[in-house]
């Protein structure tokens, strides 16, 4: 499966997708509308789900897909795949709700339980991200060049390891804060959606801690990203993080890594 071939149009297909969410975010009437009862929120998930995957059958007629929006497909099903398209048509609902613009589509392929490619598109920024296997991570900004990405090391000041660690606005802060005792000098950031897992990717965070529940397609787009710019996804018992490997489609609690050369097990345990 010659799987880079998949990139461009992929790319494709998700910012076909980020319009369709777009279109709905800008209406005229999305405040009253959210307001009253979220129906543009659902209106633009099931739009870019229907782009997703119609894009995604018309692309690889014999890849599965399974998107949050389609998640009722049995793991006695899910466990024939070797390989399959991962989807969330939009990540950060809540974000949308609140017109922050925190928001991404997600699309991953999965193969033999590990993802192998990556998009995360940013509707508002009109930027993209994106991975695959062993040709490393990038970022671009609409139509520019595509630049490479890489994690950072931790920045030094006087001496002392200063870290951003980067967090959900709504879940989990209260384990973050704990956590973030640990260490002596750190700044505290906000973001919703995978944009987290980019901000590590793009060395401008150092630590993810998921301390509060996520399902399989949250992740997986971002892992690919975040492995292939010199970082690492993993559980907190620092074992693999793998997918379609159970019949529920939870993640356990995890951490995104940085800085390869930092030692996280012993500043984490
Ligand atoms: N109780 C729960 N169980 C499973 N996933 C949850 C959850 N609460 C939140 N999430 C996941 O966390 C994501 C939001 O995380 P964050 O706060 O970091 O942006 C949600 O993505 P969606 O917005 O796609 O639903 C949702 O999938
Ligand atoms: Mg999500």
């Amino acid at each position: 499966m010659n799987y880079q071939e998949y990139l461009a149009p992929v790319l494709e297909i998700s910012k076909k997708a980020g319009n369709a969410i777009l279109e709905i975010y800008q209406s005229d009437d999305f405040g009253a509308r959210i307001k009253s009862d979220n129906s543009p929120l659902t209106e633009a998930d099931l739009k870019s789900h229907h782009v997703i995957v119609d894009g995604l059958k018309a692309l690889t007629p014999e890849i599965p897909v399974l998107s949050e929006e389609s998640k009722g497909i049995s793991f006695e099903q899910r466990n024939q795949w070797n390989t399959f398209w991962l989807v969330d048509p939009l990540d950060g609902t809540k974000e949308f709700i609140a017109r922050n613009d925190e928001f991404t589509t997600n699309i991953a392929l999965v193969h033999n339980n590990k993802v192998i490619l990556g998009v995360i598109y940013v509707p508002v920024l009109d930027t993209y991200y994106f991975a695959s296997k062993d040709h490393g991570a990038f970022k671009q900004v609409g139509t520019d060049a595509a630049e490479k990405i890489s994690v950072r090391t931790v920045p030094v000041v006087n001496n002392e390891k200063h870290y951003t660690i980067v967090a959900s606005r709504r879940h989990g802060l209260d384990k973050v804060q704990e956590l973030c005792k640990k260490m002596p000098h750190f700044e505290l950031a906000s973001r919703g959606s995978s944009l987290k897992m980019c901000l590590v990717a793009e060395g401008q965070a150092d630590l993810y801690p998921r301390l509060a529940p996520t399902s399989e397609w949250d992740t997986a787009a971002a892992q690919i990203i975040v492995e292939e710019a010199g970082g690492e996804l993993i559980k907190t018992d620092f074992s693999e993080f793998l997918y379609n490997t159970k019949e529920d489609l939870l993640n356990p609690h995890f951490y995104v890594l940085g800085d390869a050369s930092e030692n996280w097990r012993e500043l984490l345990s």
